[in-house]
This record gives C-alpha cells, sequence and structure tokens, in this order.
C-alpha cells in the first residue's frame, strides 16, 4: 500500500465537527488530560499510568463482580460464569502489568518518590471495594477514607450487602446443599471464617461432581479467581521488595511486612481446605 493511500477514497469519514468521533465518545479529553507528574523524572509518567491503568480494569471488575453477585442471588448462574471468568482474565492482565512497572530500578522510583507524600495504593477506594465485595472485611480499612462522604457511603453499602461468596452459598442452600443457619444468618459487615458445616457440604460436591455439576462448576471458577488475585497480591509484594526494600510505606504501614500478611488472606477457605480431604 502507498504512503500517500487516501482512506476516504473509500468512503472513510473525516468531518467530524459536527458528529460524535471516536475521541468524543471515549472522553480521551479528559482520560489523557489526567496525567499530571510532580516531578521532572521521566520515570512518573510510567507510574501514574500503571495506577491509572489498574483502577480502570479495577472498575470493570468491579462491574462484573456485582453483576455475577446479582446473577448468583437470582438463581442466574450461567452469566455469573461468564462474568466471572472475565474477572479472571482481568486480574491475569493485571499481573502482567507488573513487569512493565518492573522496569522501573529503585534509582529511577527514588527520583520521585518523596513527592508522593503519604499517598498509597492502601488508600485505593476501588481496590478496598474489590476487596469487600469478595468478602474481606475489616472495617478498619474505611478510616482512610473518612474525609470523603461519597467514598464512605459506597464502601458502607457494600459492608451492608452479603458478599459473593455469601450468595453462593445461599445459592447452594437453595440448591439443596444444606449450609449451616449460623452461616447464613451470619453478621455480613464481618468476614466469613472458616466453618466446618461448609466444608462437609463442599466435600459432597467435590466427592460427586456430576449431581452437582453447576455448583461444581461455580466453585471451581471461584477457586481460579482467588488464585489469580493472590498472584496479584504476590507480584505487589515482590515489586515493592525489588523497588523500595523494607523501607515504611508512603501509606504508614511497614511496608513489605504488611503486604506480606496480606497473603495470608482466603477469601474462599473451605475451597481450599475441601482438597486436603478428597
Ligand atoms: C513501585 C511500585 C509500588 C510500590 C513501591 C508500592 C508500595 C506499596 C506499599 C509499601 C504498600 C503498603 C501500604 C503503605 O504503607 O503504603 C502498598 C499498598 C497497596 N498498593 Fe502498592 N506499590 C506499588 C505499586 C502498586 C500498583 C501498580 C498498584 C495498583 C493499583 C498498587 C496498589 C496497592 C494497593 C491496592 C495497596 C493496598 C493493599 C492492601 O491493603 O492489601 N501498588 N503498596
Ligand atoms: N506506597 C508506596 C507509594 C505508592 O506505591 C503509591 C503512591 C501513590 C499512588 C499509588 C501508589 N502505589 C501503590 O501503593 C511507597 O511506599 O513507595
Amino acid at each position: 500500500m502507498s504512503s500517500n493511500y487516501d482512506p476516504a477514497s473509500e468512503g472513510a469519514e473525516t468531518e467530524f465537527a459536527r458528529k460524535m468521533s471516536y475521541g468524543d465518545y471515549l472522553h480521551l479529553d479528559a482520560l489523557l488530560g489526567a496525567q499530571h507528574p510532580l516531578s521532572d523524572s521521566h520515570d512518573e509518567m510510567l507510574f501514574i499510568i500503571q495506577h491509572q491503568t489498574s483502577e480502570l480494569w479495577m472498575r470493570l471488575a468491579i462491574h462484573e463482580l456485582r453483576a455475577a453477585r446479582h446473577a448468583i442471588a437470582s438463581d442466574e448462574v450461567p452469566p455469573a460464569m461468564k462474568m466471572l471468568a472475565r474477572v479472571s482474565r482481568i486480574f491475569e492482565q493485571l499481573n502482567n502489568a507488573w513487569d512493565v512497572l518492573r522496569t522501573m530500578t529503585p534509582s529511577e522510583y527514588t527520583r520521585f518518590r518523596s513527592r508522593l507524600g503519604q499517598s498509597s495504593g492502601f488508600q485505593s477506594f476501588q481496590y478496598r471495594q474489590i476487596e469487600y465485595l469478595l468478602g474481606n472485611r475489616n472495617e478498619a480499612m474505611l478510616k482512610p477514607h473518612a474525609h470523603d462522604a461519597e467514598v464512605m457511603t459506597l464502601l458502607e453499602a457494600e459492608l451492608a450487602t452479603p458478599s459473593l461468596y455469601d450468595e453462593v452459598l445461599r445459592l447452594a442452600d437453595r440448591k439443596g446443599l444444606a449450609m449451616p443457619a449460623v452461616v447464613l444468618s451470619r453478621d455480613v459487615r464481618e468476614t466469613h471464617r472458616f466453618d466446618e458445616g461448609v466444608l462437609q457440604a463442599w466435600r459432597r460436591v467435590y466427592e460427586a461432581p456430576e449431581p452437582n455439576w453447576m455448583l461444581y462448576e461455580l466453585a471451581e471458577k471461584l477457586v481460579d479467581f482467588e488464585d489469580y488475585f493472590r498472584r496479584w497480591r504476590f507480584n505487589h509484594v515482590t515489586t515493592v521488595e525489588r523497588v523500595i526494600g523494607f523501607k515504611r510505606g508512603t501509606g504508614g504501614t511497614g511496608g513489605v511486612s504488611y503486604l506480606k500478611r496480606m497473603l495470608e488472606v482466603e477469601l474462599f477457605p473451605e475451597l481450599w481446605r475441601v482438597r486436603t480431604i478428597l
């Protein structure tokens, strides 16, 4: 194809003064006008874009997870399966993105780290919303958001709503896989803790998948997703150690020590434990 080929010759639209264009539809003025490095450091742009793209993917993950939870609560399992599969792919995308950030060396990060002040991913409300949605519910994590009424309302509402796993356990109960009453009527503001009765219920499913195929597949979707989420946490802590070593975090935590503790989080404890008793 010649370099001076004109796509208008085959009808490509070129007049957008009064029509919606690509940039109009995607609001690229807002999106591409939102990168404001605070230093002259070359690598700060990478840092900003890495976080902004992560927040966009988190936005989609929340959209999918909320819809999946709603579908499960309405006994509509097939669409929920599709959404959960998509969320796993989103996390795979986030996991691959660490490779881009890792091209930044500690010396390069040090050139602008002080400009970040006390800001930190710890204050990501979308990240906290994902954790709450999934059932990792620690009210203390609301504190950094106390200054923002809108975010507080959103996170409070999330805490008051049954988690994705709560809805899966309720669905299983409706489908004849009796779940302990204490679990079904638990205070949803708290994190669900490992329960022997729930484990035994999942054992029935895993010992005989065929008669319980829908629940079996759904459970495996959850395990698949938590697997990706664990990899995200692990990639994060490894990148942090690589870039700032054992320095305290700008958000005020111990840094790597805090993030290592978070590796112990189990969103769906019985689904992991059931493997041991099969
Ligand atoms: C050089 C890159 C990074 C460093 C050095 C770093 C460092 C840290 C540290 C030290 C913490 C603990 C809280 C604190 O005291 O600040 C933290 C938390 C966090 N970071 Fe990063 N981070 C990096 C990249 C990212 C990226 C790309 C994301 C994606 C959005 C992210 C999201 C988070 C989140 C969500 C938390 C809270 C985790 C939790 O509470 O379990 N971080 N980070
Ligand atoms: N906590 C990081 C700073 C940091 O990573 C950060 C700062 C502002 C916006 C997002 C960040 N990313 C993840 O925590 C540090 O201690 O260097």
